[in-house]
Order: C-alpha cells, then sequence, then structure tokens
C-alpha cells in the first residue's frame, strides 16, 4: 500500500508557487491499480517520483507498507560507463537476484544485440528506454510505477514482448500509471484519478474519471 496523508508539494519558479498537491490523502491498495490523469506539466512525474521515494513532500507524510518499484525510464541506479550486463548483474546483487537470471532476462527482452555488452552512455534514447523496462520487469515489486505508458519505442517485437510480461506481471502485481491521456490507462488500470488544483479526485472506475478530466481539458 501507498497512503499519502496531508501531502502538499510545490515549487518555487522565481516569480510563482506551483502547486503540484495541496494536502492531498489518497491510498493505493494493493490490488487495486490506478491511472492518475493530469495535463502536461501539472506534476505527473512529481507524484510517481514522491510515490517511489525519489522525491520528499513538503509536508505530510507518504507511508509505505509493500515492494514499490523505481518509476519506469529511471536510470537512476545505472551507471553510464558501464554496460547493460554489468548494470543488471549489479542491480540482481543489490536486489539478492541471480544475476545469471537478471542478465539473461533483460538480454532477451531488450533485443540490442552486441550493444548490451556496450557501455550504456552509447545507447539511443528507445535503447535506453527499453533496458530500464527489462530491469523493471525482470525485478519482482507488488507495486509498480509507470510514468506515461510504456517507453517511446517503434520497436514492434520489444512493444509484444514486454506487454506480454506486463500483462503477466499484473495479474499478481498492482500498478500505478500517470499520463496526460486515458488511452494509456485503459490498458492497465481499473480506477482512476484526476489531478486539478493539487487534489487527487479519485473514482471507482476510469469512464468517471474522464468525465471530469475531459469536462476540465476541453470544455
Ligand atoms: N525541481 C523543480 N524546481 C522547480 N520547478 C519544478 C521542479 N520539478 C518540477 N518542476 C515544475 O513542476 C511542474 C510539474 O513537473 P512534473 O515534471 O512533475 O510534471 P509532469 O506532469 O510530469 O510534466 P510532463 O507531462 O511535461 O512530463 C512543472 O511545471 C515543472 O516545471
Amino acid at each position: 500500500m501507498i497512503e499519502f496523508e496531508n501531502v502538499s508539494k510545490s515549487f518555487w519558479t522565481g516569480k510563482t508557487r506551483k502547486v503540484i498537491l495541496d494536502q492531498a490523502t489518497f491510498r493505493v491498495e494493493v490490488g487495486n491499480s490506478l491511472g492518475i490523469l493530469a495535463p502536461n506539466g501539472t506534476g505527473k512525474t512529481t507524484i510517481i517520483n514522491m510515490m517511489a521515494g525519489l522525491e520528499q513532500p513538503d509536508e505530510g507524510s507518504i507511508k509505505r507498507t509493500s515492494r514499490i518499484s523505481f518509476p519506469l525510464g529511471f536510470m537512476g541506479g545505472v551507471v553510464n560507463r558501464h554496460s547493460a550486463t554489468e548494470n543488471s548483474r549489479y542491480i540482481a546483487r543489490l536486489y539478492g537476484l541471480d544475476p545469471d537470471y537478471v542478465e539473461s532476462f533483460c538480454r532477451w527482452l531488450c533485443g540490442i544485440g552486441e550493444y548490451f555488452d556496450m557501455p550504456v552512455g552509447t545507447y539511443s534514447s528507445g535503447m535506453r528506454g527499453r533496458f530500464s523496462f527489462a530491469l523493471l520487469l525482470a525485478l519482482e515489486f507488488d507495486i509498480y510505477l509507470i510514468d506515461e505508458g510504456m517507453p517511446g519505442t517503434t520497436d514492434a517485437e520489444f512493444n509484444r514482448k514486454a506487454g506480454t510480461i506486463l500483462r503477466q506481471r499484473l495479474r499478481d502485481a498492482t500498478v500505478v500509471v500517470v499520463s496526460h491521456q486515458a488511452s494509456t490507462l485503459e490498458k492497465f488500470c481499473r480506477s482512476a484519478a484526476v489531478l486539478k488544483n493539487g487534489r487527487l479526485h479519485m473514482f471507482d472506475t476510469l469512464e468517471e474519471a474522464k468525465r471530469l478530466y475531459n469536462y476540465e481539458t476541453q470544455g
């Protein structure tokens, strides 16, 4: 479970205060995948980072009682001058997993050929996205944090393999996806929320959330 209690977060831009959350209280339960709809630039990444523990709230508390993933696309633990082979084996050891398994799983899923043994710093953004998604799927979490859906890749083979594995994982795991478009959430989530004026409005279904979101963004 992830529980936000009276959480406030804002950034000072030099001229104004950009409010992301204003005394927000909500909970993500294991077993109930949640989609959060919010327009670009309103705080999706900041909320996901707070859920992951990468960013601290200004006020309030965030409690985590499950194994929460790092956000999909987060490359913070990956060392650019090391290859995907070295990075995947190192991260496997950090999480107490078999390095041979994590390396071979990522090698198979990424499909980047000999680049898997080249420094990560030499990868294209698509290759980096595929590697970080492969790492996320190689490790086991109760709640997966995903910022804007799948990595920006046009590689159909990767999307097919990663999508199949993600769906298998979701039978047991829970996902939090933040996106500016409802279609990204449809694949993953049962319940949904809309971020508006620093508050998360929670709904039991995506349909209800879409009504408020479309009204706010188009109406
Ligand atoms: N460290 C920071 N200092 C100042 N402003 C920041 C900081 N981090 C984020 N912001 C601002 O807070 C707002 C929300 O940022 P965030 O990246 O969470 O939004 P987002 O909804 O994920 O955006 P996008 O959809 O464009 O990726 C933006 O206006 C951003 O410029």
